[in-house]
């Protein structure tokens, strides 16, 4: 038996610590592959793999989730390795120019609501967003549409009588409804186009199962925590590494008070583990499983409920197909 797992945004991060702690489990005849934008971190990202697992079965490929034909000519190249896909991981995922407010921060900081600013970045982040080469919004591209169109691509993959399939989003914390409009949802209008990518990949997860759950695909949602990654690094780009590392003791002194400050990589992929061990079926299609870390260091999985419905959802998918048909149309125009 062979376990096919394909991870997006693989070379860094969160998606690298699942890829080594997935190794790490050694499961019986995995087949890993890195999917990512950047070659040459990908090649690093599998030295570094095969240097602790050096009879792994890790193998790359180039994908970027921002540009359709990029994750059409990703996805038929898989289908050419491999006849199965197990588990989908779409981890990729970009929060371009952020904007800290620090004001915000501060009277966060005195009020109520300073656990929820903490576990969420609510109130104190926006980002200037820009336009892919395709026309589409980058962060909409990049987090969900890319991510929309591979598992479309991939269904024969992914859809087995016998057998099911996990399709796992990396989703968020800062994930908000207000953030979000079915009217506009590529986030043209808005300075929060991270919260509606993330928001929108809660409300397709829950559509997709509505969808594909009797032809064996399942798919879920978790969230990291707060995680010290180059993503969050440029929330504050003043800060160079060094400071967060100086920081640490306070950081870790906060997750006294909750318990989402993963911090690491390797605890931040906790619930994405957690997943892989689970019977899809068992799993509540309206939850986000969150990866969360006790002050005294203990990596745990906690399902909460989203703030999401049906009806939203199917609206997100049916704009979602009219996308993907007009892409695909131009596209084909471009070729002619
Ligand atoms: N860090 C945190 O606190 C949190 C992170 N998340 C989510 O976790 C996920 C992983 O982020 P994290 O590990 O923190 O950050 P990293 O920046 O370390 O990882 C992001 C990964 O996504 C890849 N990526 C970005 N754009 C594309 C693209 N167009 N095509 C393919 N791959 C791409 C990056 O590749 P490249 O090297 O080419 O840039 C990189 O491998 C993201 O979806 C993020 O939104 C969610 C909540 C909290
Ligand atoms: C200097 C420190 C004592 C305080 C750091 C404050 C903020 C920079 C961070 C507090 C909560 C963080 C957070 C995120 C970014 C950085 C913070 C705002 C995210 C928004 C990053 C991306 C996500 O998906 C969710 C994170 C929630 C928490």
């Amino acid at each position: 038996m062979t376990t096919v797992v394909l991870v997006t945004g693989a070379n860094s991060g969160i998606g690298l610590a699942l890829c080594e702690r997935l190794l790490s489990q050694d499961v019986d005849g995995l087949q890993l592959c890195l999917a990512c934008r950047n070659m040459r971190r990908a090649q690093a990202a599998r030295c570094a793999l095969l240097t602790s697992f050096p009879t792994a079965q890790v193998a790359l490929l180039q994908l970027d989730t921002s540009s359709v034909s990029s994750v059409i000519s990703a996805a038929r190249e898989v289908k050419v390795r491999y006849n199965r896909l197990d588990y989908l991981y779409l981890n990729a995922g970009i929060m371009p120019n952020p904007q800290f407010d620090v004001k915000a921060f501060f009277k966060g900081l005195f009020s109520s609501n300073v656990i929820t600013m903490f576990a969420t970045g609510e109130g104190i982040l926006t980002q200037k967003d820009d336009v892919t080469s395709e026309g589409l919004r980058e962060v909409f591209a990049t987090n969900l549409f890319g991510h929309f169109l591979l598992i479309r691509e991939l269904e024969p993959l992914l859809c087995h009588e016998a057998l099911t399939s996990q399709v796992i989003w990396t989703s968020s914390s800062n994930a908000h409804r207000s953030a979000f409009n079915l009217e506009d949802i590529q986030h043209f209008r808005g300075n929060q186009p991270y919260s509606s990518s993330k928001y929108a990949s809660d409300l397709l997860s829950l559509a997709l199962n509505t969808r594909y759950n009797k032809q064996g695909l399942y798919s879920s949602v978790i969230c990291p925590g707060f995680v010290m990654t180059s993503l969050t690094y440029s929330v504050l780009p003043a800060f160079p590494a060094l400071l967060w590392t100086l920081l640490m003791p306070l950081l870790w002194f906060i997750r006294f008070f909750t318990n989402t400050f993963t911090l690491t990589p390797y605890n931040g992929a906790e619930a994405l583990m957690w997943l892989f061990g689970q019977s899809p079926e068992s799993l509540d299609p309206k939850v986000k499983y969150h990866s969360l870390t006790s002050g005294l260091g203990n990596n745990y999985t906690q399902a909460r409920k989203m703030d999401i419905d049906l009806e939203t959802s199917e609206a997100l998918y049916a704009k979602l197909l009219q996308l993907e048909s007009d892409l695909k149309m131009k596209l084909e125009e471009k070729q002619i």
